[in-house]
């Protein structure tokens, strides 16, 4: 099991400087939406280019042109690239095609699909790397979590590898482990702490007992 630090509410600066209190507890690091939103993917290339050991996760929820998408947050320095689970089959499928030829990944981003299941069994089938379950912000303000999400794509998915985000903090994190998911996600649960390294730390070591 892999723990990814997600960014969200950073500059660039920010970014840097929250990834080198905690990089040693941490398998891949988000480039939120909002932070590619703000800055574009020179966050990306940034990140990348002060930790060149540390995967970089391009969350850029491409909905359309998923194979030229891919192909630029590739160039920027992404190892993994998000796609939404609604998107069409031929954007998943372009997008998986691309980042096979630049060596990234695909992780699957099942925000707001309705029929999980069967589309888990479908973007599965698509060849993608990381099925994610996600309790967007907007659904987290609701009270809702994807836990019982991830049970329902553990149950179907035969290639991809499992993810789980949205909300995940220090006293849930123990409930998402053993449900055993192969990639956490935790943003706020880390970014907002009063310590961050101690809760990179705990979050860690839960993860890795799994
Ligand atoms: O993808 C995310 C969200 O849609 C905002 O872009 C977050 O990175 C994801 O939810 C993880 O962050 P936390 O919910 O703060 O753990």
């Amino acid at each position: 099991m892999e723990l990814q630090l997600a960014l969200d509410l950073v500059d660039i600066t920010g970014a840097k400087e929250v990834v080198a209190e905690v990089a040693e507890y941490i398998d891949i690091v988000e480039i939120g939406t909002p932070v590619i939103i703000n800055e574009g993917l020179h966050a990306v290339k940034a990140v990348k280019e002060a930790f060149p050991n540390l995967t970089v996760l391009a969350d850029l929820k491409v909905m359309d042109a998923g194979g030229y998408e891919v192909m630029k947050a590739a160039e920027a320095g992404a190892g993994i690239v998000t796609i939404l689970g609604v998107a069409d089959d031929l954007t998943i499928s372009g997008a998986v095609a691309e980042a096979k030829k630049q060596g990234a990944r695909i992780l699957v981003d099942m925000i707001n699909v309705k029929n999980l299941a069967e589309r888990a069994k479908e973007v599965d089938a698509l060849g993608v790397d990381f099925i994610c379950v996600h309790s967007g912000y907007d659904h987290q303000a609701a009270g809702m979590n994807s836990f019982e999400d991830l049970r329902t794509i553990k149950g179907v998915v035969k290639q991809a590898k499992t993810a789980i985000a949205g909300g995940i903090k220090l006293d849930t994190i123990a409930e998402v482990v053993s449900a055993g998911p192969d990639l956490v996600i935790v943003g706020g649960g880390i970014t907002g702490a009063d310590d961050r390294k101690a809760a990179a730390a705990e979050i860690q070591k839960l993860v890795r007992q799994a």
